[in-house]
């Protein structure tokens, strides 16, 4: 008998079988397709996965899968296989990431819509019309000539051509003409001309291009400000030149109109543009676009990884270190390791580009896994910013700021130039404390303080999004002398206001930047070029060019320096080099002033006396002689319930059960509270699991997870499993 294996968008973790439909003939099944069937009491739609055509008799009773909802399949074998690979690397449910893969829409079982428009045509009827027998109606005798001539039109075709609906109306009343629908025509896409390059640039431009339509690994590691953008434009064009599409992923759309404006600029091509902000018919449309071949390009965050491409001919990850690549939560995958693998397995090349590569793709590289182009010096001229250390021990300070950072501001305005000021914390203060007791505001779902929001007069928690206004008394002592503790960029906003009243002053967090347009409007403006300051989070860091800007100032290093993830050192050496990044761009030079408490921090003098790869290369050594990852490998079991025990108990009861069946190698180390062990009420707790080679540590999940769908503690609590875990919270 014909049994249909479907991938269904349940948590477990298994295909599931069904005969198929009633009256289906074998040709029509597909896998790629997707199969409406009941799933317990409900109808679900699924992906059908594979068919097997002389599956033996099973003991069970197979139902009848309900109906084949797509003529054709709409993942491509290639994406199949890919969500496929994914499921088993990340240990995830099939189900859910096959129907990732789909816009909402399809997901749910809706009707694909094809970019197919509506057009008119002659019956044949129409076509055989006598000449002259329309005479008194001018109008449709010039509509049934148009279609006549041209064959089926749009009806935007039309309309243009001063032939409008009522006359084709009053033509399809005779029969003579008929609406259909015309198939969009891909159009050849083409860039226009680009730079001249420089020869590290063109050097590892015609690397990438050797490879063809070849899978091969590139990371491009260049400086900031070093033209890698422009490697990735000709890099495309040689795509397109070759027919061939390419997939273009970026960390945050909206944080970087930029990024999207060059693209346009340079393609006289198709774009798709993929990313959270977009509606549902927009994003169905790019989609249904990159599947079919339209678009040319497609440039989206994260989850683009899984659009489906007809002729996929190039994949890059820009600001591959990113950590928005990694998604944090249901599945858990890294949409960087995932694009390689789609290289692979659709044989195209993959370019990673950054100035501070992640240590994963900077080991990859050393180890000759990947081709490494370095790009050393800035393109145009300009020279990377001078770095410099202002101890601000024992100094006055003003929300966060030395008299030394504030005259460098000042003369920085003075000579017309643009300030950047980063601080990565947002609200006014993160923390409100009593002065006569001690009482501190917390929250009271998590283990966490309440940030001080002074224009919207509450206070915020960050982590689970609980406000309360602020108090006017304390709580607990009825004392008014409630002081906040730290500073955060509203605070700072008061006071460069206060300094610089005639300056215009841009605060840009996430507070401040809401809305779509928001940072379209900010980069416009600072683009004007008048002397300002900008004041912002991580927000600021990320891939802007801003050529005016020629001071960047650091107003709290210390909140990067010390942190209890293995992989603190890293991010604070990448976030530094990024916003320091971000100063002297164009044709003057740029300075970096990093105020700190701890000036002989090694993380900081390494920041002073080498450059990020060089900083990297020593991470990397410390991560190798402590088994770290890259040199390592880890998975995260995390639990999370409404009571404290229960989740360890889990956890432990789980370990006891597998310990005699883990692999060598690989320890477990936990349970252990969660860093921030309660969360929006939830008290979480978690495992890891961790070992030199990635085999054994799989392997050992692999087990862990078996345990745990059958143990009864797990019953009544969240499990997850995180394979490469980026953060350990
Ligand atoms: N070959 C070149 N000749 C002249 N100017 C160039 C060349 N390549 C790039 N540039 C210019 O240098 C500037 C920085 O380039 P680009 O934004 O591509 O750098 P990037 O490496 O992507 O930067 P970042 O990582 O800091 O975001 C841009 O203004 C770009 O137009
Ligand atoms: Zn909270």
């Amino acid at each position: 008998m014909t049994v249909l294996r479907l991938a269904m968008p349940t948590p477990l973790r298994s295909l599931f079988d069904y005969l198929p439909p009633a009256g289906i003939e074998l040709a029509q099944l597909q896998p790629g397709q997707r199969v409406s069937a009941t799933f317990g009491h409900r109808e679900l739609c699924g992906v059908l996965v594979e068919v097997l055509e002389n599956a033996a008799p099973s003991e069970y009773e197979i139902k009848a899968a309900g109906a084949i909802l797509d003529t054709s399949p709409l993942l491509t074998p290639g994406l199949q296989q890919l969500c496929l690979w994914a499921a088993d690397y990340y240990q995830h449910p099939i189900g859910e990431v096959m129907t990732a893969a789909f816009p909402t829409r399809l997901r749910k079982g809706g009707q694909h819509q094809s970019l197919a428009i509506k057009a008119w045509q002659l019956t044949t009827h129409g076509k055989g019309l006598a000449e002259g027998a329309l005479a008194r109606s001018p109008r449709q005798a010039e509509a049934i000539a148009a279609l006549r001539r041209d064959g089926p039109t749009s009806q935007g075709d039309l309309a243009g051509a001063g032939i409008k609906r009522p006359a084709l109306k009053a033509l399809e009343d005779k029969a003579l003409v008929e609406t259909c629908e015309l198939n969009p025509v891909p159009r050849e896409g083409r860039a226009r001309p680009g730079l001249t390059l420089n020869q590290q640039q063109s050097q590892a431009l015609s690397a990438i291009a050797a490879a063809g339509d070849n899978f091969t690994c590139h990371l491009l590691e260049g400086v900031t400000g070093s033209g890698k953008t422009e490697v990735y434009l000709q890099m495309i064009a040689a795509c397109l030149a070759r027919g061939k599409q390419a997939l273009v992923l970026i960390p945050e759309i909206g944080l970087t109109p930029q990024t999207v404006a060059r693209f346009e600029q340079r393609f006289d091509a198709e774009l798709a543009v993929l990313h959270s902000g977009l509606g549902e018919a927009q994003r169905n449309r790019a989609w249904e676009a990159a599947r079919t071949g339209i678009a040319h390009i497609v440039i989206g965050t994260r989850s683009a990884i899984f659009t489906p491409l007809a002729q996929p001919g190039l994949i890059i990850v820009d600001e591959e270190h990113d950590g928005s690549f990694k998604q944090q939560d249901g599945f858990r995958y890294s949409a960087r390791d995932v694009a390689v693998k789609r290289g692979q397995l659709e044989a195209c090349p993959v370019v990673l580009g950054s100035a501070t590569p992640s240590l994963e793709s900077l080991h990859n590289a050393l180890q000759g896994r990947y081709h490494h182009h370095r790009l050393t010096e800035r393109a145009g001229g300009s020279k990377l910013p001078k770095l410099s250390i202002l101890d601000v021990r024992k100094q006055p300070l003003q929300a966060g700021m030395s008299e030394g950072l504030l005259n460098a501001v000042e003369d920085t305005l003075s000579r017309g130039e643009q300030s950047l000021l980063f601080l990565n914390r947002r609200g006014f203060a993160p923390t409100l404390q009593c002065h006569d007791c001690g009482w501190i505001a917390d929250c009271q779902h998590c283990d966490a303080r309440l940030t001080m929001h002074r224009r919207q007069r509450r206070l915020r928690c960050h982590h689970c999004g609980h406000n309360q206004p602020i108090p006017s008394a304390c709580p607990e002592c009825r004392s008014e002398q409630l002081l906040t503790l730290g500073v955060g960029t509203e605070q700072a906003e008061g006071v460069l206001r206060e300094k610089f009243p005639m300056t215009a002053l841009y605060r840009v967090d996430s507070d401040s930047m809401q809305g779509r347009d928001a940072m379209q409007a900010l980069v416009d403006q600072v683009n004007g070029g008048e002397p300002c300051i900008l004041l912002g989070t991580q927000m600021l860091t990320k891939g802007h060019h801003f050529p005016t800007v020629t001071l960047v100032g650091v107003i709290d290093m210390d909140a990067l320096l010390f942190s209890g993830d293995f992989r603190g050192e890293e991010r604070a050496a990448q976030l530094l080099t990024q916003v320091a990044g971000r100063a002297g761009r164009a044709d003057r030079p740029g300075q970096v002033i990093v105020q700190t408490h701890h000036p002989d921090h090694p993380g900081l003098q390494g920041a002073l006396t080498k450059d990020f790869h060089n900083q990297a290369i020593e991470i990397l050594a410390d991560r190798t002689a402590r088994s770290l990852p890259p040199a390592g490998n880890m998975a995260l079991l995390r639990s999370d319930c409404t009571d404290a025990a229960q989740g360890e108990q889990f956890l432990r009861d789980l370990r006891l059960a597998a310990q005699a069946h883990m692999p060598t190698g690989v320890t477990i180390i936990g349970p252990l509270p969660a860093p921030m062990q309660r969360r929006a009420g939830r008290f979480r707790a978690q495992m890891l699991v961790h070992g030199k080679g990635r085999r054994e540590v799989q392997q050992a999940t692999r087990r862990l997870i078996s345990l745990a769908q059958q143990q009864k503690s797990g019953r009544n609590l969240n499990w997850s499993v995180d394979i490469d875990p980026q953060d350990m919270f």
